[in-house]
């Protein structure tokens, strides 16, 4: 008898192309495994007139996902990493990190090229803090403006003039064939993704041992690795999506490199840190790195909000 794994996922273009990319991976890895997608609505995806912390965070886009697998409609889940909390659901495990896409964000214009060539006082649109935050660090001049709604939703309104330019992930950008769209890509160290960007994680039960195995096959080791470190970081700053806190590692070798940086979205205020070691550590380094970020304040920038 052939095997049946059922993938849950959101409906969205971005969420459906990454489900389709792993159930072709999954396929590939396991000749004869049969695929079927689960397509799923999802509180966050319904609620766009609040903010996201105003109606529960990011683990809304998860729930109902969740939900399947615990009642046997789904055997796994396509994310997003970086929309993934910090402190998964009980019960619930990370079989597969698949290799990382491009990493940056992306500046988004008909008319200019980069943030440089803004004039005074541009609109830009995000609704992401940590976007904003370092928006602010860079050009205090600027008006932020909210920016929320599916890929191909927020390049309509910069089209339709809403805003002089918009910051999107390039991986997003590329996985929907809209990589003519990024003026430019927004470069670590000097401006730095949300933690795990550009990585998509499948999650299954954690008692579900035959999902995982199969999943297993597509993890990727140096992204799991650098993706720890970034994750370990945000969560040792009480990280979730409510608060400006970005990081990026990478492996050299057997090193591995961590930056971050908190920031204030009201005000500009951001400090950065960076910091190396073993590739074999990625939580203590991202703990260290979350340590020197606190140790220059970033406990004032974090404070009100959690
Ligand atoms: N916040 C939504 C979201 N979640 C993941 C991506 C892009 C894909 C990725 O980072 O893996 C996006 C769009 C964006 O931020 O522009």
């Amino acid at each position: 008898m052939s095997q049946i794994l059922r993938i849950a996922t959101r409906k969205s273009p971005l969420a459906l192309w990454q489900s389709e990319h792993v159930a072709a991976a999954l396929r590939d890895a396991h000749p004869g495994l049969h695929i079927e997608l689960v397509p799923m609505s999802t509180r966050g995806d319904e609620v766009l007139d609040r903010s996201l912390a105003a109606i529960g965070g990011k683990g809304l886009f998860l729930k109902e996902l969740e939900i399947a697998m615990q009642r046997g409609e789904a055997d796994c889940a396509v994310h997003s990493l970086k929309d993934v909390p910090m402190e998964l659901e009980p019960g619930f495990a990370l079989p597969a990190i698949l290799a990382r896409a491009d990493y940056a964000d992306a500046f988004i214009s008909n008319r200019f090229d980069d943030i440089a060539s803004l004039p005074e006082e541009a609109v830009v649109g995000t609704s992401s803090l940590r976007r904003q935050a370092q928006l602010r660090a860079l050009r205090p001049d600027l008006q932020l403006r909210d920016l929320r709604g599916n890929v191909n939703t927020r390049l309509a309104k910069l089209d339709a003039g809403d805003y002089d330019a918009i910051v999107l992930a390039c991986a997003g950008l590329q996985r929907l064939g809209l990589d003519a769209r990024i003026r430019s890509r927004m470069q670590a160290p000097d401006w730095l993704p949300a933690p795990a960007q550009g990585a998509i994680a499948i999650e299954c039960r954690d008692d579900d041992a035959a999902t995982a195995a199969l999943c297993a096959a597509l993890d990727h080791a140096d992204t799991r690795t650098c993706v720890e470190a970034e994750r370990a970081m945000n969560r040792a700053l009480h990280g979730s999506c409510h608060v400006p806190v970005a990081g990026f590692a990478t492996l050299e070798g057997a090193r591995l490199r961590l930056h971050g940086l908190v920031g204030s979205a009201s005000d500009g205020r951001a400090v950065r840190a960076h910091a190396e070691g073993p590739a074999d550590a990625p939580e203590a380094l991202g703990v260290e790195v979350a340590q020197a970020l606190l140790a220059q304040g970033a406990g004032d920038f974090l404070a009100p909000l959690s």
